[in-house]
């Protein structure tokens, strides 16, 4: 395999009947932002799902620096992860949810409360994880990602249920995070959004359909991706 930050080989994976991914295969460099897009049920859950671990594929590897997810001691530090079903202990307060998550990775209070003004919970530092909205569990959510500052975060929806304002903050996080030499997959059905967020395309419907450069995909810009996605899955 090459020395992709994230690789993925011949993944296929069935539920019976539905084939969610066939033959997926792709690379992803390190100090990029990197969308993941398809249509409900195009795949990108499985696929991402399939990268850590969590989802054994009939056929097919995935390695992230160049190992299994799975095999990774250093995986938890090394990963940062939010995926759309929230693994929040849901009646636990926001700080002591992450204070849990800082104990397994070793990692010092301070940073706990570091996070809390990253992800803008600071108010809502006593209130249990139920009681947020959405947004603000999504916050959470990527607050716990972040606690560890990984090289590698992987997001699954990381923009549903944000606000406009939260839309900003995270779409600058993810930027500041590639500029100091991060990487960044994230899945989103929301095309606007990701046309000012990613710098690279991977489109799925089972099997990778387009993967490659925003500039390339949208021509510089001149077209939307919205328009270059509906051509690519519909062709
Ligand atoms: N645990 C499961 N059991 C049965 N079918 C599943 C399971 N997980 C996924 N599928 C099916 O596999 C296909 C791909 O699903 P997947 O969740 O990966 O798509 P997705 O692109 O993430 O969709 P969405 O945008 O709706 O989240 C779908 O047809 C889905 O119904």
């Amino acid at each position: 395999m090459s020395d992709a930050v994230i690789s993925v080989r011949g993944l296929r994976k069935t539920f019976g009947p539905t084939v969610a991914v066939d033959d997926v295969s792709f690379d992803i460099p390190g100090g990029r932002i990197v969308g993941l897009l398809g249509r409900n049920g195009a795949g990108k859950t499985t696929t991402i799902r399939s990268i850590l671990g969590m989802t054994r594929p009939d056929a097919g590897e995935t390695r992230v620096l160049g190992q299994p997810y799975a095999e990774r001691p250093d995986a938890a530090a090394r990963v940062g992860v939010s995926l759309d079903e929230l693994a929040l202990l849901r009646w636990l307060p926001v700080r002591t949810e992450l204070r849990v998550w800082a104990s397994y990775l070793r990692i010092a209070d301070a940073r706990v409360e570091e996070i809390l003004d990253v992800v803008g919970l600071r108010e809502a530092a006593r209130k249990p994880a139920r009681a947020l909205s959405t947004g603000m569990q999504k916050r959470l959510s990527l607050g716990i990602a972040l606690l560890a500052s990984p090289e590698i975060l992987i997001l699954d929806e990381p923009l549903n249920g944000l606000d406009p304002d939260g839309i900003r903050w995270i779409r600058g996080l993810l930027r500041a995070h590639a500029d100091q030499g991060g990487t960044v997959l994230l899945s989103s059905h929301l095309l606007a959004e990701m046309q000012e967020t990613v710098d690279e395309v991977i489109v799925m419907q089972q099997s990778v359909r387009y993967h490659g450069s925003l500039a390339d995909i949208t021509a510089n810009g001149t077209a939307s991706l919205e328009d270059r996605f509906f051509e690519i899955v519909d062709h």
